[in-house]
């Protein structure tokens, strides 16, 4: 029998997906999730007599209510080949004793508190982001909202199917009733070996892209913050001065991708991931400063949307993506998110049919056929 839509573990880009079932889920909330997420990594991968593969996704905010999560299947699939993972008992009870906060076992608590927007309240969101960036409070801030889609499990295992079958070449997932098929990578690594791909700017027609210096310096804004994160702890390859257009089926956005070595290798890629979340792509400009707006200004807790969302292995690689142009499995649908990145001289309207093409893949995928009707 195959498990609970909310339980299963699927990440796939083209090719053969990675999938895993049943198993442990270690609960994580709070400011140092990924680091205490990392330490029982870190753990179970010295305890462990076999090399592990698991799966993570992690709240944005290190204020919401909602969990991060480290999955360690039961069962795993990768590279065709079928492995059983076990956790013996007294390693997950030495596992709690050592993080009091921890939780283990249970089932994510799936609804996120808050009101949905309408189009006229995202509107003026917007304006309230625009207020803030002229009074100097942010340069730059990503806001965004909510839609529910009434949707059951089947139908989240046939658009999991749709959404990886319309975009290959990016990253399609679910992990613990979060799904979707996001564009952005935020660490891909191999031994020594790291890959970012930072997305800003986004538009329907490439030339929009490149000839709009307002995009293109947002775009900047976002880049240049992980560039000089990065460079603190690796050897960065040299790094293209300008923005690439990256088409997706329908929509287009300005890339920097970064590549390099770290200087020690000791360095895990979840200390990398905790070092660089959240991004300018995703939260703004000062870091600080435009997470507390986006906590004021949103209407709901953004759970593990805009988080890390990928997986680890036991060799030290691991490829995690940001949790984008997803929705999290409710009771009754699945709740779907997306924002924009906000800088001076933004149109309010224009932001809410960023938001809209954003959406556009999960609708699809979810009720297939609506576009004719
Ligand atoms: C926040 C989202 O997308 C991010 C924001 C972008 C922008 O503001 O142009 C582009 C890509 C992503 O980094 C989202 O898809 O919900």
């Amino acid at each position: 029998m195959s498990p609970p839509f909310a339980q299963l573990l699927h990440w796939q880009r083209g090719g053969e997906p990675i999938t895993g079932s049943g198993g442990w889920r270690f609960a994580f909330t709070g400011t140092d999730r990924l680091r205490r997420m990392d330490r029982v990594w870190q753990a179970l991968l010295s305890a462990l007599p076999y090399s592990p593969t698991a799966f993570v996704s992690a709240a944005f905010d290190d204020t919401s209510a909602l969990p991060s999560v480290l999955r360690l299947p039961a069962l795993l699939r990768r590279d065709q080949v079928e492995l059983e993972q076990s956790v013996p008992s007294e390693l997950a009870a030495q596992l709690l004793a050592a993080d009091p906060q921890l939780r283990l076992g249970e089932q994510p608590s799936m609804t996120a508190p808050g009101s949905t927007p309408t189009r006229a309240q995202h509107r003026l969101l917007v304006e309230r982001a625009l207020a803030a960036i002229e009074r100097d409070r942010v340069r730059k801030v990503v806001v965004g909202r909510d839609e529910f889609v009434p949707a059951d499990p089947e139908v989240c295992g046939r658009a999991l199917e749709a959404l990886a079958a319309a975009y290959p070449d990016v990253w399609t997932f679910a992990v613990d009733g979060l799904l979707g098929a996001t564009p952005e990578l935020l660490l891909a690594r191999t031994g020594e070996r790291f890959r970012t791909r930072v997305l800003a700017g986004t538009a329907r027609e490439p030339g929009v892209l490149v000839s709009d210096e307002r995009r293109v310096s947002e775009h900047r804004l976002a880049a240049d913050p992980v560039l000089t994160s990065l460079g603190e702890v690796a050897v960065l390859d040299e790094v293209h001065p300008e923005p690439h257009l990256l088409e997706l089926p329908n929509l287009w956005h300005l890339a920097t991708d970064i590549a390099g070595r770290v200087l020690d290798p000791a360095v895990s890629p979840l200390a990398l991931v905790d070092r660089l979340h959240p991004t300018p792509a995703v939260a703004g400009v000062p870091q600080q400063p435009a997470v507390a707006l986006i906590e004021e200004l949103e209407f709901r807790d953004r759970g593990r949307y805009a988080g890390p969302v990928g997986w680890l292995d036991g060799e030290g690689n691991a490829e995690i993506c940001l949790a984008l142009r997803c929705g999290q499995l409710e009771p009754g649908g699945v709740r779907l998110y997306a924002a924009g990145g906000i800088v001076a001289g933004a149109d309010p309207e224009w932001e809410y049919t960023e938001t809209e093409a954003k959406l556009e893949p999960m609708l699809d995928a979810l009720r297939p056929g609506r576009s004719d009707s």
